[in-house]
């Protein structure tokens, strides 16, 4: 679309220094170039007073178009009086945009919380924003799921991601409070399928069948929400699943060759499928196990449907007890959480990584439409 074309334009600009435009039909950090860095942060909402959310969207939003253009908020870390806290925390100073994308994500408390509509959009949530089911094998940490609200920050250098959540926390205080954040690295999929495919932990090139964030097509029918989807607010936006996943990488490391292309059903140098030489050969599905990711994953394995990809490794030092604490933090957007997510991963139920791998944590979020010039996050549900 339009809007990517400009990222292209900006890109090929050092003068632009990598801006993603924020503004936009849909928001930035869904179909736009997978960045290097993320730090996601689940936030609560803490106040029952409408109108201050309300309130703090505008503020963020205003400092999101700021932060993601490479400028500071309101008045920057020393521009403003010197008797106040600066209204810019300060450590991206004179760093560029660094390709910033911040993504907004409503979840299924904001809009009931123990059987209370606290903002009086209860009627509004989408039919689409289910609660996830129970998936065997699950072992969530509560303080590691869920959330009102969500922030994906996206960018080149870790810093620039880390100042944009830190100062939306420092503009949502006595609003909201951070419920739990997840920094990644190395993303583990990418939405531009001529880059070279990157690696997970696991050391498999990963996101070789992502959707391409060029393909409007593929976009329209498996990513984006329409109006005629039961939530006209929606039209435009796209449904976020997040899910943190450990990853057993010392066992892994202890497992043969064999047994680790098996489990995927593509090779580990290459990345092409099984029986096949080159990593974007035709996937024939009777040639992998039956238990192999790939072939359980498949949209021909699930109805036809495809998930957009765009989540991250991560290592949050090791765990007491000599194991790395590491794994992906993945990162799904859908059309349709029931027909998306949730229909794929009931399917890797016999998935053979799961030996390798746990769910530890979880959060499903709306994502809004793109805001346009003088609008605000979450407008079209809140306007
Ligand atoms: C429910 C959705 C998925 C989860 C959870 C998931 C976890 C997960 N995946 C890998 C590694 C790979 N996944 C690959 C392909 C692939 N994975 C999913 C979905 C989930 N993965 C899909 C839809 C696909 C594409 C299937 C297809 O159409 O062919 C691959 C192969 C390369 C690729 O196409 O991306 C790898 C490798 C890990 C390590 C992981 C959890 C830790
Ligand atoms: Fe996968």
């Amino acid at each position: 679309g339009l809007d990517r074309v400009a990222v292209a334009e900006e890109d090929d600009d050092p003068a632009a220094g990598g801006a993603v435009p924020f503004h936009g039909a849909h928001q930035a950090g869904i179909a736009t170039p997978v960045q290097d860095r993320l730090h996601f942060a689940a936030f609560d909402v803490t106040t029952g007073d409408r109108a201050k959310l309300v309130r703090m969207l505008k503020d963020w939003t205003a400092a999101a178009a700021a932060m993601t253009a490479g400028r500071p908020v309101g008045q920057g870390a020393t521009g403003g009086p010197a008797v106040a806290p600066p209204d810019d925390t300060g450590e991206a100073e004179g760093l560029p945009p660094s390709r910033l994308t911040l993504t907004i994500g409503f979840g299924p408390s904001l809009f009931a919380k123990d059987g209370k509509d606290r903002f009086g959009i209860g009627a509004r949530r989408p039919p689409a924003l289910v609660d996830l089911p129970h998936f065997p094998g699950d072992n969530l940490d509560p303080a590691r799921s869920g959330g009102d609200i969500a922030v994906q920050a996206c960018a080149d250098d870790p810093q620039v991601a880390v100042h944009a959540i830190r100062n939306l926390a420092r503009i949502g205080f006595g609003v909201v409070a951070v419920r739990w954040s997840q920094l990644g690295f190395g993303k583990t999929s990418s939405t531009t399928p001529d880059a070279q495919t990157p690696r997970n932990l696991f050391g498999f090139k990963d996101g070789t069948e992502n959707i391409a964030g060029t393909d409007d097509a593929l976009l329209g029918k498996h990513v984006w929400a329409s109006g005629g989807d039961g939530s006209d607010w929606m039209a435009g936006g796209s449904y976020l699943v997040a899910r943190r996943i450990r990853m057993h990488i010392e066992t892994w490391d202890r497992t043969s060759l064999r047994e680790q292309e098996d489990i995927f059903g593509r090779s580990k140098g290459e990345g092409a499928p099984a029986g096949a030489r080159k990593e974007r050969d035709a996937i024939v599905l009777s040639r992998m196990k039956p238990d192999a990711h790939v072939r359980l994953a498949h949209p021909d394995s699930n109805g036809g449907t495809r998930i957009l990809r765009r989540g991250y490794s991560f290592t949050d030092g090791s765990d007491g007890l000599g194991r790395l604490e590491a794994g992906l933090f993945f990162i799904a957007f859908q059309r349709d959480p029931r027909t998306g997510f949730i229909r794929v991963q009931q399917s890797l139920a016999t998935d053979a990584m799961n030996e390798y791998v746990q769910h530890v944590g979880s959060g499903v979020f709306a994502c809004p439409p793109g805001v346009k010039e003088g609008g605000y996050w979450g407008e079209t549900l809140f306007g």
